[in-house]
């Protein structure tokens, strides 16, 4: 799809300078580069400035301490290993979903307030495991960890529980009947990972490892074959692509969830001495309501029948069709609507289906953005490595053509998906933004004043969208918000300043006049500046005040 014949990606626009082209324009666009991309990389940073950490203290203060977190977190399943810090929540046994098990709110959340921090248990998972589903590889690394028993020991109360199959087997062997979901989620799971002959050639050696290492049930008992399963099992249902948690596993899934994890920053601006994730409310949440999460993490915006698939294949429960979406049409976030083709929900199946001659739209443009998305990592990989000369000119076009293929695609997915909204078309966006950022940070000197005006305007077409379907998908609240604010500020300054006209051609809703593209200027910032105040960079100090 992505074409780099052309030796100037920019050729379609022409790169004479443009007479309309206001009399500030720079001689080389390098400035408007510069301007845009002087907040790039700094854009989720999370500097709190004075202003919003004030409202932000006001909003979510939750007063713990030591005594309170001993207190609350005796309850949880694993006491001697409590998280760094309980927020106002509770582990609730007679949910209706999940099994029963989840987190609560103990009281109404503000958007923001922090629900959960911890260490992860396994801090990243092998080589041999990356870009696979969890694997035997895995059972593999944490046989061989240094604290194997710890973690075998800890994964007793993690879904499955060893309780609970052991239970359930009982049963089997008794004839009894069990209930369905245990059926599929334990029984069939295992049988079905039994089917091959490899995995049980691996999970024999696995056997043998155990023994050799001196890892034991909490009952003295060797590690069985059927131990190996479970353990794998207990990887699949609870596992994050950074690790394993103990007590964020007992989130359970939300299509339309109230809180999110952030993963442990590789190097966390925050000075702490440890390797912490935490979770926040993105949402006012009532008291005694579920707290969920979305489990799909990389990419997250899929369609929903992508969504049901992989949530099926990895832990074996359904998110449903379109009967069980209709009751988020009158949802404040309506993430019915962002599935919408052609005015319609569109059929799914829990199970791969085979007869896909006709894919429907949503899988080819998942197609294309999954290959857009491997040269787009390339693309940043190599420019992080600092290039110079030829190399980077070659890397420029190819960054530059991705840019203009996004824009296709943009146009296509559109057309296709007759839906503005669809959550497909954020990712488009986002992807198309980011590709900009790039190419502005790191090859501004490659581009003429009239091509940055020119993609300047493109990114204010993107970021525009991008943020109405936000704001309705996710909230006003979400931190993704803040970030498209972010940029929607920096797209508007950088035309206002450079190209005025450009700007107002591009007849933005509300963006009619330079009053009026100066007020949305303005009021991008200060979302971005109240979100943002909302989600602070204060775990140290959340954490200092409970230990
Ligand atoms: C990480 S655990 C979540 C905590 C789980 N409820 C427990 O008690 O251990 C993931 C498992 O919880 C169940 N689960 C989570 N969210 C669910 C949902 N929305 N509907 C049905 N089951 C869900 C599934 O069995 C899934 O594999």
């Amino acid at each position: 799809m992505l074409s780099n014949d052309n030796n100037d990606p920019f050729a379609c626009f022409g790169d004479e300078e443009d007479s309309d082209v206001e009399a500030t324009d720079t001689a080389d666009g390098r400035e408007v580069a510069l301007q845009l991309m002087k907040k790039s990389n700094s854009n989720m940073k999370w500097e709190s400035n004075k202003e919003t950490s004030q409202s932000a203290s006001y909003s979510t203060t939750f007063e713990s301490s030591y005594q309170d977190q001993k207190l609350r977190t005796a309850d949880l399943p694993w006491p001697h290993q409590p998280p760094l810090y309980l927020g106002p929540v509770h582990l609730d046994k007679s949910l209706a979903e999940g099994g029963g098990r989840g987190y609560v709110a103990s009281r109404d959340l503000p958007p923001g307030t922090c629900v959960l921090i911890e260490e992860p248990l396994v801090d990243g998972w092998s080589d041999e495991q990356m870009s696979k589903q969890l694997g035997l590889e895995s059972i593999h690394f944490l046989l061989r960890h240094d604290n194997a028993q710890f973690i075998v020991d800890c994964l007793q109360e993690l879904h499955p529980r060893r309780e609970k199959v052991q239970h359930v087997f009982n049963s089997v062997k008794a004839g009894e009947k069990i209930d369905v979901l245990d059926r599929i989620q334990i029984v069939d799971m295992m049988s079905s990972l039994e089917k091959d002959a490899s995995y049980l050639e691996q999970q024999q050696s696995l056997v043998l490892l155990a023994k050799e290492c001196g890892i034991i049930n909490p009952d003295g008992s060797s590690l069985t074959t059927m131990e190996i399963n479970r353990l794998l099992l207990t990887l699949r249902y609870n596992g994050f692509e950074s690790g394993l948690y103990l007590h964020f596993s007992m989130f359970n899934h939300d299509e339309d969830p109230n809180c999110i994890k952030y993963r442990p920053e590789e190097e966390s601006e925050q000075k702490v001495p440890y390797n912490f994730s935490e979770a926040r409310a993105t949402r006012f949440v009532k008291k005694g309501e579920a707290l969920t999460l979305h489990y799909l993490e990389n990419p997250r915006e899929v369609s929903h029948a992508t969504r049901r698939k992989i949530i099926w294949d990895q832990h074996r429960f359904d998110i449903g069709d379109e009967d069980v979406f209709l009751k988020y049409v009158h949802s404040p976030r309506n993430i019915y609507e962002s599935e919408l083709v052609g005015g319609k929900f569109p059929a799914s199946t829990r199970e791969e289906t085979t007869n896909d001659t006709e894919a429907p739209a949503t899988v080819n443009i998942e197609k294309s953005l999954d290959d857009l998305e491997d040269i787009f990592l390339e693309i940043q990989q190599t420019f992080k490595s600092n290039l110079l000369g030829d190399d980077k000119s070659s890397y420029f076009d190819r960054a530059a053509a991705l840019e203009l293929t996004l824009g296709e695609l943009i146009i296509a997915s559109n057309s296709a998906l007759d839906n503005d909204n669809h959550i497909l078309l954020s990712r488009c966006r986002r992807m198309h933004l980011d590709v900009i950022e790039l190419l502005l940070s790191n090859c501004s000197e490659n581009l003429t004043n009239k091509q940055s005006v020119e993609m300047m305007a493109r990114f204010l077409q993107s970021v525009q969208p991008l943020l109405e379907q936000q704001r309705k998908r996710c909230g006003n609240d979400h931190p993704d918000a803040a970030r498209t604010y972010h940029d929607f500020a920096m797209g508007i300054q950088s035309l206002l300043s450079h190209s005025p006209k450009r700007l107002l051609a591009l007849k933005l809703p509300e963006m009619l006049t330079l009053e009026q593209c100066s007020k949305m200027e303005h009021l991008c910032r200060s979302e971005k500046n109240r979100i943002e105040g909302l989600y602070p960079r204060d775990v140290a100090e959340i954490v200092s005040k409970v230990q």
